[in-house]
């Protein structure tokens, strides 16, 4: 068990989840991580092998919402077979974390793009990509999920080092506590300042505009491609399943990175508690507010629009925030309206099928 549980840890596994893990079920299962997901199996990985595996039936039946089945980065029970050359996942366990997003399109549902990611890396690149709006949304993004996030600021090969802190010090007035890393992939030095604050065991994901670095970032943690551990050698999986490339990667630090297809198109997440911690100033004011229920719009004595009025809060972040309120409020919205027409539907359904019976046909 030792040795099980040292293979776990190198992949991610600690106390919080142990102390989540039933006992009798140890005696029954082996615990695994989800390191790539497929159409319809998973790629899981014991720390030592990773085996192609399969849902068991009861909870393909059972499932009716995607937080139903695994991600990437879950850890799960499963039975290994035939030489650890397949498995069954009978039950995911809890998770730490968990990011979502809703599907692309004007379909309301929502996709999980990974589980269990301890640290958000937020890209923004210093010489044209930074803008707060956008730190501020994907800062939701991060808090919503019970995800830490750590900003980098990319390319600072590009900008002398005054503007850089001029930048890290105008993120810090707003956002004391966020740590903010200015880094380049072009210079070996200021890359270490990202892989020094890697820690083994710890699950990192990036999260970022499109040509921000981020896959040159993972090209240089990389070094060269290093996937969790050695893949099903092929000829076992030939004929079954192609080989996918892995999502969940392991560094040389110990360090593990989630990559999934997903990560790069998080921009349009449905976004609701994470606002309160994103903007705490807003929250504290409008305990101020003389209506409990100010919208902070146009109400008399808001103070949040008192705070936009006299400077103290910057007009932007204000309008970001309403902006970001509403979206939430709509994307809730439209998720529970399609959840009541699918309800409404099945039971019309079910007064047909009975009518039709009652009617002998
Ligand atoms: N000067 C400079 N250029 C960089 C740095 N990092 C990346 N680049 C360049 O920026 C461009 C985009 O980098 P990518 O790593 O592909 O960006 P990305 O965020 O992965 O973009 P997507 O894959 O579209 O999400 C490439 O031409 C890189 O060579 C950096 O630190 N400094
Ligand atoms: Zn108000």
């Amino acid at each position: 068990m030792d040795n099980e549980s040292n293979n776990l840890e190198k992949i991610g596994f600690d106390k919080w989840l142990l102390e989540r893990v039933p006992a009798e079920s140890l005696e029954q299962f082996e615990i695994a991580r989800v390191v790539a997901v497929h159409k319809d199996s998973y790629t899981i990985s014991n720390g030592e092998v990773e085996v192609l595996s399969e849902l068991i039936g009861k909870i393909l039946f059972s499932a009716n919402s995607p937080v139903e089945y695994p991600a990437v980065g879950d850890w799960v029970l499963a039975n290994f077979y035939d030489n650890n050359t397949f498995a069954i996942i009978h039950k995911i366990l809890p998770r730490k974390s968990l990011l979502k997003r809703k599907t692309p399109g004007k379909k309301v549902d929502f996709q999980l793009i990974a589980a269990n990611i301890d640290v958000a890396f937020i890209v923004q690149s210093l010489n044209e990509n930074f803008n707060l709006r956008r730190l501020e949304r994907y800062l939701v993004m991060a808090n919503e999920s019970q995800i830490q996030p750590i900003v980098l600021l990319s390319k600072s090969d590009l900008l002398d080092n005054e503007v850089i802190t001029g930048i890290t010090e105008d993120i810090n007035k707003i956002m004391p506590n966020l740590r903010v890393i200015p880094f380049s992939n072009k210079n070996d030095s200021c890359l270490d300042n990202v892989k020094g604050i890697m820690q083994a065991g710890l699950t990192y994901c990036l999260l970022g505009s499109s040509g921000v670095g981020k896959t040159t970032l993972i090209n240089n943690l990389l070094g060269e491609e290093k996937y969790i551990t050695k893949t099903v050698s092929k000829k076992e999986s030939k004929g079954k399943h192609a080989t996918t490339h892995r999502q969940l990667i392991k560094l040389d630090s110990g360090a593990l990175v989630v990559d999934t297809p997903g990560m790069r198109e998080l921009g349009n997440l449905s976004v609701a508690s994470g606002l309160e911690e994103t903007f705490s100033d807003i929250f504290e004011l409008s305990e101020k507010c003389r209506f409990r229920n100010c919208k902070h719009v146009n109400e008399k004595g808001c103070a949040v629009l008192n705070a936009v009025e006299d400077g103290q809060l910057s007009a932007k972040r204000y309008q970001n925030y309403i902006k970001m309120t509403k979206e939430s409020t709509f994307n809730e919205m439209s998720y529970f309206e399609k959840k009541k027409k699918n309800k409404q539907f099945g039971k019309f359904v079910k007064t047909v099928m009975k009518h039709k019976k009652s009617r002998g046909y």
